[in-house]
């Protein structure tokens, strides 16, 4: 199957851009992030998407870019921590090289915390995240092929964690 070496999926903070671009860079591939590709297509960043457009529409131009890289880009891909919630972005993900990063609660608040390029945890950060959380594992779980912590992780640490999961040493 052509397509991305590895895709990595997993909640806000838990690392999927810092350490998808030390993984393209051992793997010699490109870095591709689907919340960047949506932030060049709307003109703007993913908190003003969300302020000025709403979810729904961030979550459509977040579907499109989706498939967009999963059909055209072989290196390593990036997505938003909410795109497994979409059936279609969880379909085009079977048999592919997911990995799920994963980390606790206390650890993600310390991470990201009141950033605010992430609008979903602008109020009551540990909370919301907890129930995003909830709401998601089963999916990150349902896409996966490897499940890979992150906690006490540098982000070198996590990308040759993901070499070793995903065998990509042997490719
Ligand atoms: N393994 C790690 N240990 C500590 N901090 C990390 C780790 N991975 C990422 N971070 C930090 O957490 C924040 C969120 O990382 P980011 O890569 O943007 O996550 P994501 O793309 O999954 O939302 C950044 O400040 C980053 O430097
Ligand atoms: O989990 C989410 O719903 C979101 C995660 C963000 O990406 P990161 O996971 O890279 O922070 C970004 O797509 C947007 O703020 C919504
Ligand atoms: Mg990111």
């Amino acid at each position: 199957m052509s397509g991305p070496a590895v895709v990595l999926v997993g909640p806000m903070g838990v690392g999927k851009t810092t350490v998808g671009r030390i993984l393209a860079d051992r793997l010699g591939v490109g870095f591709r992030d689907t919340d960047a590709d949506v932030v060049q297509r709307a003109g703007k960043p993913v908190a003003d998407i969300f302020l000025d457009d709403g979810e729904p529409h961030f979550r459509a131009l977040e579907r499109e870019a989706v498939r967009t890289a999963v059909e055209t880009h072989a290196g390593v891909l990036a997505l938003g921590g909410g795109a497994v919630m979409a059936a279609e972005t969880r379909a085009l993900l079977t048999g592919r090289p997911v990995a799920f990063l994963e980390m606790e609660v206390g650890e993600a608040v310390r991470r990201v915390g009141l950033d605010a390029p992430r609008p979903l945890l602008a109020i009551n950060p540990r909370q919301q995240w907890r129930t995003l959380m909830e709401e998601r594992r089963p999916l990150y779980t349902e896409v996966a092929r490897a499940v890979v912590p992150t906690g006490g992780r540098t982000p070198e640490q996590v990308a040759d964690d993901i070499m070793d999961a995903l065998e990509l040493r042997k490719a």
